[in-house]
């Protein structure tokens, strides 16, 4: 069939290999790019639609054993890159310019761990490659300039022709800007609607962020007024729902749920965090705490996935305190590996979004 090994066998080889995720074929999706040919040497690239691409190694594998089928391969070298891809635009809203996607982590409850969650989430796409920032938005406990260990940090504001603009703080590979930076930690705010959606609109579009492929936004727990304000100020492509497992955390995690299907924004999923407790001097034994399955049956309940359930285990506490984000401080904890897979799936999940 295949007289010629050329870069259109190669191509034809391809074909039928699909991205897992999209469904559709890799070639059709022009994610196989600069095919060469040195004798039985076959080698092209892989463009991924993210760094954070959860089927990366089972991608890689289907596309060199097609290659390999074809008479007189003796090597296949398959380089991966990734372009994550633009979010849909919004009906009225601005996009951020270099932003490619924007994500909203809630929690209908206060002290779910929807903080713990953004910041690793960040880290944790940040540890792919991905080029990541995440906007603190929760004026009630602006606590990730903390958990990112950049408390002492002061914002820079910079003059430039085109206005002022603000400079981010930076650590984990993670840019931030927090209302924590604005705001006397002893000095209660009231936030009336048109004053945070003025300070939100300044920290979308004055600040100098960059090329971004996820900006994740850590929303203020609950569902009211400053909440609404904000789903509607920042042009989002997906929430993320974090909740604990008992009865009313979950009840409160359907009202936020419901609030970004009215404004028509895709949740992505609920994260079960506090899902059960390992102590560190019996790992064989698990306590559930809280109870178990919520997260799961509220997602089924909901429609929406389950994007995965985080132990409560002290040195995530710690990580917290300290700066260190646990995906960072213990990478191979129980917790880590949660939090890295479910910032994994958000990944699918949004390129599948952009893409379909
Ligand atoms: N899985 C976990 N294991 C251990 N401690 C956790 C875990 N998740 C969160 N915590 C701790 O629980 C506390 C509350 O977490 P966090 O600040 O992330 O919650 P939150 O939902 O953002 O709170 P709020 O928005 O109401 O301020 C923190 O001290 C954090 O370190």
């Amino acid at each position: 069939m295949y007289d010629v090994l050329d870069s259109r066998s190669v191509l034809e080889v391809l074909q039928p290999v699909q991205d897992p995720e999209l469904r559709k074929s890799l070639v059709d999706l022009n994610m196989i790019r600069n095919v060469k040919i040195d004798g039985g040497k076959v080698s092209f690239t892989l463009v991924l639609t993210t760094p954070a691409c959860p089927l990366r190694e089972f991608i890689v594998e289907d596309c060199e054993k097609a290659v390999k089928k074809l008479p007189g391969v003796t090597e296949v070298n398959v380089e991966v890159t990734a372009e994550t891809p633009q979010q849909k635009s919004l009906p009225d809203r601005t996009g951020v310019p270099g932003v490619k996607n924007i994500l909203a982590v809630s929690s209908g409850k206060g002290g779910v761990g929807k903080s713990t969650v953004a910041v690793n989430i960040a880290v944790a796409l940040a540890q792919t490659g991905a080029k990541v920032g995440l906007l603190d938005a929760d004026i009630y406990g602006p606590n990730d300039p903390t958990m990112l260990g950049l408390a002492d940090a002061q914002i820079v504001v910079r003059s430039t022709d085109k206005g002022e603009v603000l400079e981010p703080a930076f650590n984990h590979g993670v840019k931030l800007v927090s209302m924590g930076f604005l705001i006397d930690r002893d000095q209660p705010v009231i936030w009336r609607g048109p004053m945070l959606n003025g300070v939100i609109r300044q920290f979308l579009y004055q600040v100098e962020w960059g090329e971004l492929d996820y900006l994740i936004v850590d929303m203020p727990p609950g569902t009211g007024d400053a909440q609404l304000t904000l789903t509607q100020a920042v042009p989002m492509s997906g929430a993320v729902i974090v909740t604990t497992p008992q009865t009313v955390a979950l009840l409160d995690s359907r009202k936020g749920l419901k609030m970004f299907q009215q404004l028509n924004i895709e949740v992505l999923g609920i994260v079960e965090n506090m899902s059960y407790f390992i102590p560190p001097d019996m790992p064989d034994k698990q306590y559930d705490i809280f109870g178990s399955g919520g997260g799961s049956k509220t997602a089924a309940e909901l429609g929406v996935p389950l994007l995965g359930c985080i132990p409560l285990e002290i040195s995530t506490r710690v990580g917290g305190d300290n700066g260190v984000p646990i995906v960072v401080a213990d990478p191979d904890s129980a917790s880590a590996k949660a939090l890295k897979a479910i910032a994994l799936a958000i990944a699918g999940k949004v390129s599948v979004a952009a893409l379909t």
